[in-house]
């Protein structure tokens, strides 16, 4: 197994969606754009308009964040549960189920730099997730102002302007899918911006016997929102997108930006080889993954994007990475969308709101836990 040492992951120009354009040249950024998501649910885009000083700006915070000790960090604990999924999460603290997640008591007590102890499931990582101030669900818990000054305003200036280029690719995404006036307005509509969730990741440097395993990858592999226990999915017989994976991660999303540093390790399922292919950080590219949802809303046309974050062996450098869910607002009913259901077709997935599917795989995920893990 491995990367392919080229990688091939398509890059669309989104700028006529981002500025003023003529509907021709509209039309042809989102035929082309189907074009790729179709393929494996995973396109680089660039024409975003994502100003570069402000991005530049979020990552240095983000290093001050995770730079913090970690008494510090812990000032803003994510709490126990599904919701909210906000705050700091500790190494280990986020795995594939609920099962060996570390208390917070035992994150205080471990050491950042030493991951030895974790299993292959165990995700090596700590996050921090914010998400909209007017969103009384998932309601943010923010360290206080003195511990990290600025951050606040920082992380929700970032939130609403990746917003922005989410209700442009939104628009990108539905005109490429052809969807009919109502399902436009339909869709836009379960897409308030208040259920997104900005996500600031760091990897730390593994040790040095995290490069003999393949199974220590960074992030195993997944969908927007389904883990797979596996090492590698290419070890299973087949993959089919009917058949749900083993277990959930809570990252749900309609459609997933990925913003990274220069330390690679992100790699997407390219489904016709079985392989996985290097989304190399490439400057002005933000790459996106097709989410859950949007597989759903367009009855398959779009796969959600499988993909892992592995330890490239040149490097033993922590990383750095600012993923952006795009969320339908909790309540909102997805199903497939009638224009996408072709001639002959059906619609392969039931209505569901974006809670009972979250709540459904919450509970799957605790069945395989009990099953699976001693
Ligand atoms: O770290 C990354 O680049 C990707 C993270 C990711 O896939 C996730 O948080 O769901
Ligand atoms: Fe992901």
């Amino acid at each position: 197994m491995g990367s392919l040492q080229n990688p091939s992951i398509p890059i669309v120009n989104l700028s006529a969606f981002t500025r003023d354009s003529t509907s021709y040249e509209r039309k042809q950024a989102a035929a082309k754009l189907s074009q790729c998501c179709r393929l494996n649910g995973f396109v680089g885009i660039t024409g975003h308009g994502m100003p570069t000083d402000l991005l530049d700006k979020v990552f240095a915070m983000s290093k001050r964040l995770f730079d913090l000790p970690l008494e510090e960090k812990l000032k803003a604990p994510h709490p126990e549960g599904w919701t909210p999924h906000r705050g700091y999460s500790g190494i280990g603290r986020e795995n594939g189920g609920a099962k060996g997640a570390l208390d917070a008591g035992d994150q205080a007590k471990m050491d950042p730099d030493d991951v030895s102890g974790l299993n292959m499931m165990t995700m090596k990582q700590e996050s921090y997730e914010v998400g909209s101030e007017y969103n009384k669900e998932d309601y943010n818990i923010w360290l206080p102002e003195e511990v990290l000054p600025g951050f606040r305003d920082l992380s929700l200036e970032i939130y609403w302007r990746v917003n922005e280029i989410a209700v442009a690719v939104l628009d990108a995404l539905i005109m490429s899918l052809e969807l009919n006036v109502e399902e436009a307005d339909y869709v836009r509509k379960i897409h308030t911006g208040h259920a997104n969730q900005l996500r600031l990741l760091h990897y730390p440097p593994m040790p040095r016997d995290a490069f003999k395993a393949e199974e220590h990858s960074r992030l195993g592999a997944h969908t927007d929102g389904r883990y797979d226990y596996h090492p590698s999915i290419t070890e299973m017989p087949s993959y089919s997108l009917s058949e749900p994976l083993l277990t959930t991660v809570r990252l749900n999303s309609t459609f997933t930006f990925d913003f990274q540093d220069a330390n690679q390790g992100l790699e997407f399922l390219d489904r016709q080889t079985g392989k996985f292919v290097e989304a190399r950080p490439k400057n002005g590219v933000m790459y996106m993954n097709i989410g859950d949802m949007l597989m759903r809303l367009s009855n398959g046309c779009y796969p959600a994007g499988t993909h892992r974050v592995i330890i490239p062996v040149a490097s033993r450098t922590p990383r750095y990475s600012i993923p952006y869910f795009v969320s339908v607002d909790p309540d909102a009913v997805v199903a497939p969308q009638a224009s996408c259901v072709g001639p002959g077709d059906r619609p392969r997935y039931e209505p569901i709101t974006f809670r009972d599917f979250r709540d459904e795989l919450f509970k799957a995920t605790q069945v395989r836990d009990n099953d699976q893990v001693s």
